[in-house]
């Protein structure tokens, strides 16, 4: 399954991929623009855990809904504010589709990332942030990064992330809201030298 599905596109080679068997991409006819970012800063990760709506119980990055008139950097560097209280120079990491049965659109998900910030992390009323350690060293005083209390996909892009290769992905789940699960998923990253 090295062929790149419908809905992500780009100078990309085949990273990882899975899925249960004969099981075919859903069809969407929407989608709507997200955002993520992520601090990443000496062996460590600012994730937040969402208080409420959509992910509530998960820790995420901190991201929402791109606005009308906005990009979707101004709205990461929005939303990072509003959800954390810090400014950061977010630069673009990747992008994900996710469909889910939940919702009738495809989540397109713009990933961001930086590795300073301005300001104090102030917890809000959707986010409560928290540092985790990105090495699996276990003297380590902070505690992993808590993957079986994130998206199910997110163990596959993450590393990407923390380890400056940039990516892009596609994972189909199926299930009610927060109870859903990937039922086949494409990865890749993008080829040395190009961009995304
Ligand atoms: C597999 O699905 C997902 N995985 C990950 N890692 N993140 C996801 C997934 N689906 C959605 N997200 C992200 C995208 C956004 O960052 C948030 C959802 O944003 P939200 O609905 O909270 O948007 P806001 O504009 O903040 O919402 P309010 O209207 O409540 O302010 O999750």
């Amino acid at each position: 399954m090295t062929e790149v599905p419908p809905g992500i596109s780009g100078n990309l080679k085949h990273y990882i991929s899975g899925g249960e068997e004969g099981s075919q991409w859903r069809e969407f006819s929407t989608k709507r623009h997200y955002t993520n970012a992520f601090v990443v800063q000496d062996n460590k990760i600012l994730l937040g855990m969402k208080k409420r709506g959509w992910g509530q119980g998960k820790y995420n990055g901190f991201g929402g809904k791109v606005d009308p008139g906005e990009t979707p950097l101004e709205a990461a560097k929005r939303e990072l504010e509003e959800e954390s209280g810090i400014q950061a120079p977010l630069v673009h990491a990747g992008h994900l589709l996710f469909l889910t049965e939940a919702v009738e659109w495809a989540f397109h998900i713009d990933i961001y990332k930086a590795e300073s910030y301005t300001g104090t992390i102030t917890e809000s009323d959707e986010m409560k942030p928290e540092w985790f350690s990105t090495t699996s060293d276990p003297s380590a005083e902070l505690p992993m990064i808590p993957f079986d209390r994130m998206w199910e996909t997110d163990h596959v892009w993450l590393p990407l992330l923390i380890a400056n290769k940039p990516f892009v992905g596609r994972a189909d789940f199926v299930g009610e809201k927060d109870k859903s699960k990937p039922f086949k998923w494409w990865y890749g990253v993008v080829e040395e030298g190009k961009e995304l």
